[in-house]
Formats: structure tokens, C-alpha cells, sequence
């Protein structure tokens, strides 16, 4: 018969990891650390797992968290819960400020990543005064949860992205920050720093200040043309031209969990997009625009070719307004992405307001209300 005991957290019996302790007797205290950071590390995969499991209805994640839950469980055996001395521990009466006060999903998310990652690495340091497997063990643990965190932020990005209808692309502006700041105050999720003529030093800092902008307001922040930019202030993607760097190479040095959108003018440019890898499009010029003299009108027909045949999401671009926006949703599109229109608003709070509500009636028209929620 195997080894093991019945845990009724994991709903029934746990094979237990063969001990051969070849070095005598261990400290107490080390047996104690070992309990301690077990508990410590399945708690807070059990808070991220809840949350993959009702919050994002991922199998994936959470039967990746659940694994890990169990693999621990195997480690965690008699002799090291008998060491357990909770009065004596002075530790259970420290707490964190920052512990009381989780403000949102995404800092509670974060913080219990940390918290098991640090429990996983205290493991395997003194892992290694316990049993000779426990070292590398929990190495290779602590690397599934980097990875796990890493897949866990990607989902979340894309969800994001499909979640977003307005698409702010910035030009320079000295008050461009508080432009910026009214349009995410009026529920803007998604942002993109185009800067074409600044010096490579300003735009680094520009593209920093405004990608914590945005992430104080969860946000999403790309950055047009420029991987290096984007990898530098840890954006969450780049937009890529037909002039730019191509998808693929952009990839491979974003990793897997970047967004990657790529503009086109036609279905050829769409094809091409999609067989890249791109995970959204921009549909346009729709309009004529200064912003973008060099290219002409691809007109409200590629609008209505991107609502019919475009299977990622696409935004249109390109001369889009208040007094237009009705006449683009009316060709198809279900996001759009505008310059000037918030840029150079009066009240960017308000405007931002106005599209997001056209555009969440043709969400709900269209039965996608899903798409309008915001949750991390
Ligand atoms: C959402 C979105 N769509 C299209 C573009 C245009 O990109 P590109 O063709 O590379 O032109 P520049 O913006 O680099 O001048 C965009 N930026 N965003
Ligand atoms: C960057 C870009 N790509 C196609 S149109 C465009 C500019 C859109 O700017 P505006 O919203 O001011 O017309
Ligand atoms: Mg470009």
C-alpha cells in the first residue's frame, strides 16, 4: 500500500513523497519553515485559482493552479504539520498596511503571485536541509508559477482588448498626460503612443509616464511602430504598419502574451495580418486625415469587407468623429479608434463618453453586451 494521509482539502487521499532524511535529525525550526510556506504557497494559488475558475471560466489556468496545489500537498507530510506551533509564532500577529487595503482585483491578483513565488523560494533554500529532492522540486514549481503568472497576465490583456470599443492613438501635445487622464476617467481602455518626430530620450520618458497612466487606470498601452520602446516601459504591445517591422520578428521578441495589432488598407493587407498573427487590425483610413495625409480614403466599403470577413478584432480608423461615428457603426464596426478627436476635444472627458456609449448600443444590439464588461 502506498504512503500517504487523508487531506480534506484536496478531497481525499495524498500520496506522500518518500522521506529518506539522510541527514539525522532537522532542526525544528526548519520543519516549521517548511509547514509555514506550504500553507502560505497553497493558499494564495487557491485565491489565484478561484478567480481563473469563476472569474475567467479558464480550465486551463485553474486546473494548472489545482496541480500545483496537489504537488505541494504531497510535500507537506505529517512530521512537518506536527512541527506546527502557531501560539509561539510571533509572525502571525504582523500584518502588512497594504495587506488590509487591496484596492482592486488586479493589485489582490499580483500580491498573492508574490506571495507564493517567495513561499516557493523559501522552499527551496531550506527544502534542501529536509530532503534531497526538495531543492530542485520546488525550483521547477517556482518557474511553472512564473510561467502560469505570464499566461494568467496574457489572458487577462486579450480580454481586455476584446473588452475595449474605443481606441485612443495619440499625437504630441504639451498637455497630452491630462488629455490622456480625462479620456480614461471617461472609461477609456486602451491607448497607444504614436510619436513619430521626438527625440528617442523624450519618448522613452513620454511612453513610461503615460503606460503608468494607463495602468493606474487598467488600461491597456501599446506603442506604435517601436518594440524596443514597448519592451523598454513593459507596454502591453505595439501597433505595427505595412512599413514596420514584420509581425513574426515582433513576436519573437514580445514573447507569446504581447498584443500585436497591424494596421490595413485592404482584404490582401487583412489576410496577410491574420496569417502573421496579429491580434487585432486597424481598418482604415475610413476618412481622409491630416493625421495621416500620406494615405488615402480606403472609404466605409473596407469597413463593411472588415465586418463581414475579419475574425480578430478590428478597429476602424482614420477621420472618425462625433458627427461620423454613427455612420461607421452603421457600416459594421463594432470599435473604433480615433486621434483628434479626443487629442483636440474640448472636453475629452465627455467625447470619450459619447463614442463609448454609441458604441456599447451596438454591443448590446449585437449581443455581445460581455464585451463592455471590465473586471481586472
Ligand atoms: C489602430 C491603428 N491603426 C492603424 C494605424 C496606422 O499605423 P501605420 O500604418 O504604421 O502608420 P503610423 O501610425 O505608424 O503612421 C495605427 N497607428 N493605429
Ligand atoms: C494613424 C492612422 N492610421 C490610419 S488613419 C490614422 C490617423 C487617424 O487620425 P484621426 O483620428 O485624427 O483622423
Ligand atoms: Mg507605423
Amino acid at each position: 500500500m502506498n504512503a500517504g494521509w487523508y487531506d480534506e482539502n484536496n478531497n481525499g487521499f495524498v500520496p506522500m513523497v518518500e522521506l529518506h532524511n539522510q541527514r539525522g535529525q532537522v532542526q525544528p525550526a526548519v520543519c516549521r519553515i517548511l509547514d509555514a510556506n506550504l500553507d502560505r504557497a497553497r493558499e494564495g494559488l487557491r485565491i489565484i485559482e478561484e478567480w481563473c475558475r469563476f472569474g475567467l471560466n479558464n480550465a486551463q489556468l485553474s486546473g494548472e493552479c489545482k496541480q500545483l496545489r496537489q504537488e505541494l500537498a504531497t510535500w507537506h507530510n505529517p512530521e512537518l504539520r506536527a512541527a506546527r506551533d502557531t501560539p509561539s509564532d510571533p509572525g502571525t500577529q504582523l500584518t502588512h498596511p497594504q495587506e488590509q487595503q487591496r484596492t482592486d482585483l488586479k493589485s489582490l491578483l499580483q500580491a498573492n503571485f508574490c506571495r507564493v513565488e517567495e513561499a516557493l523560494r523559501v522552499l527551496e533554500e531550506y527544502g534542501k536541509l529536509y530532503h534531497p529532492q526538495m531543492g530542485s522540486a520546488f525550483k521547477h514549481m517556482r518557474y511553472r508559477v512564473y510561467i502560469l503568472e505570464s499566461q494568467f497576465l496574457g489572458y487577462e490583456r486579450h480580454q481586455q482588448l476584446l473588452r475595449s470599443q474605443l481606441y485612443l492613438v495619440t499625437s504630441p501635445a504639451n498637455d497630452l498626460l491630462s488629455v490622456v487622464e480625462a479620456a480614461l476617467a471617461g472609461g477609456l481602455t486602451l491607448v497607444q503612443y504614436r510619436d513619430k518626430n521626438t527625440k528617442d530620450g523624450d519618448r522613452l520618458a513620454h511612453a513610461q509616464q503615460l503606460c503608468q497612466l494607463c495602468h493606474k487606470y487598467s488600461a491597456l498601452f501599446l506603442v506604435n511602430d517601436r518594440v524596443d520602446l514597448a519592451l523598454a516601459v513593459e507596454a502591453d504591445g505595439v501597433h505595427l504598419g505595412q512599413q514596420d517591422l514584420p509581425i513574426k520578428v515582433a513576436r519573437q521578441l514580445l514573447g507569446p502574451h504581447k498584443i500585436i495589432g497591424c494596421s490595413t488598407t485592404n482584404a490582401e493587407e487583412m489576410q496577410r495580418a491574420i496569417q502573421g498573427g496579429a491580434d487585432y487590425i486597424g481598418v482604415g483610413p475610413v476618412y481622409e486625415t491630416p493625421t495621416k495625409a500620406d494615405k488615402p480614403a480606403a472609404g466605409l466599403e473596407y469597413v463593411r469587407y472588415a465586418a463581414q470577413h475579419s475574425p480578430v478584432p478590428w478597429f476602424a480608423i482614420g477621420g472618425i468623429d462625433v458627427n461620423n461615428i454613427n455612420d461607421v457603426i452603421s457600416a459594421g464596426a463594432e470599435r473604433v479608434a480615433v486621434v483628434r478627436a479626443i487629442v483636440e476635444a474640448e472636453q475629452p472627458t465627455l467625447v470619450t463618453q459619447y463614442f463609448i456609449s454609441q458604441l456599447t448600443r451596438v454591443h448590446i444590439r449585437n449581443n455581445k453586451p460581455e464585451l463592455s464588461q471590465s473586471y481586472v
